[in-house]
């Protein structure tokens, strides 16, 4: 059979996805806004969004960078930290905020403001499951002796079960993941508990970041496992399994603060999401599961309606540029300078 020339979808949107903020903005919001109606912004801003007020401060700056004419429409997230209480979470989904982030603390970019123990968290998850606010998960421990291609795992089993089964009413995503235990709790798991998985975690394994030399650009957290895993995800993603939905994960670094010593995590991706995702469905023989995944689990986990607008993709070869703009700063986004098969039209 020919293979197929173009693809209409749904227009799709972006349940992870760091935006960070001020100089930044023009960049971020103006790539989300050209591939995406919707985004759940990450809060891990210094200092974080943690409440209604810095919520609604946050969303108007976003909103302001929206190029003229373009609906997009970021949906907005609090930072839990040991101190969230039921009242904050009251404040915050009155205030339409859509949920609420845990970052074990230490985990991630930006996250030492985290929560150092889930039990600190439990009246905020109460007050969540209560009005229903979603749990987002970055799902790994911090405990040194936990080796980093564990983290993930060790994460599921100690904390991620627990909070599953205390609160059987709360609707929980663990973000980004990128393992096969991972995959498989959440295909067991109770309904109301789903995934996002990059298209960074569909297209590479560890191999593509430490074979040949270290590629600063292909690290981020949590970080590349084995092919074995890689394969899981894919697998996952183009199951049409409406557990696991779209989420970039796309966090900008500047090219300062990614090709040094001591680099930062984070794949910069909005700026050829969807083209990245194609890619990834096509090598696994299942472009026609993308449409689901990008565009209809989402909203339907959400509980929000599915997007009516289209896009549409062609078969057309074209190469990512070297490097993007950021600001002042030089940033470079994940696949620079290769080509891809699929261009938005
Ligand atoms: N994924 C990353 O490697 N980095 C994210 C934080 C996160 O989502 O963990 C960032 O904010 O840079
Ligand atoms: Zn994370
Ligand atoms: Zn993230």
């Amino acid at each position: 059979m020919e293979p197929k020339q173009q693809i209409t979808l749904r227009k799709p949107d972006d349940w992870h996805i760091h935006l960070r903020d001020g100089t930044a903005l023009p960049r971020t919001v103006g790539d989300a806004a050209d591939q995406f109606q919707r985004a759940i912004v990450m809060p891990n801003l210094v200092p974080p969004v943690v409440n209604a007020a810095d919520a609604l401060a946050y969303k108007s700056r976003i909103q302001a960078a929206i190029p003229e004419g373009n609906a997009f429409t970021p949906l907005m997230v609090i930072y839990l930290t040991d101190n969230t209480t039921a009242e904050v979470v009251q404040q915050a989904h009155a205030a339409g905020v859509v949920a609420a982030k845990l970052y074990p603390a230490g985990a991630t970019t930006n996250s030492d403001s985290g929560v150092t123990d889930v039990a600190n968290i439990y009246p905020a998850l109460e007050a969540m499951q209560s009005c229903g606010m979603k749990l987002l998960l970055h799902g790994e421990v911090t405990t040194s002796d936990i080796d980093i291609f564990d983290r993930e795992r060790v994460f599921i089993e100690n904390i991620l079960g627990p909070v599953v089964d205390d609160f059987p009413n709360l609707k929980i995503v663990l973000e980004h993941i990128t393992t096969a235990h991972a995959a498989e709790f959440v295909a067991q798991a109770r309904a109301g508990v789903a995934a996002t998985i990059t298209a960074h975690h569909l297209l590479y394994n560890r191999n593509h970041m430490l074979v040949g030399g270290i590629r600063p650009h292909y690290y981020c957290l949590p970080i590349l496992k084995r092919g074995y895993h890689q394969n899981a995800l894919i697998e996952a993603a183009t199951s049409g399994n409406p557990k696991f939905f779209l989420g970039t994960d796309s966090a900008p670094h500047t090219q300062g603060k990614k090709e040094t010593s001591c680099g930062c995590a984070g794949c910069y991706t909005a700026f050829s999401a969807i083209e990245l995702y194609a890619e990834a469905f096509e090598r696994a023989g299942k472009l026609d599961k993308l449409e689901g995944f990008a565009s209809d689990f989402g909203p339907d986990f959400y509980g929000l309606p599915r997007n009516t607008d289209t896009i549409t993709l062609v078969r057309e070869p074209w190469t990512l540029p070297a490097g993007l703009q950021m600001g002042d700063d030089a940033l470079i986004p994940l696949a620079a300078g290769e080509t891809l098969n699929w261009r938005r039209v």
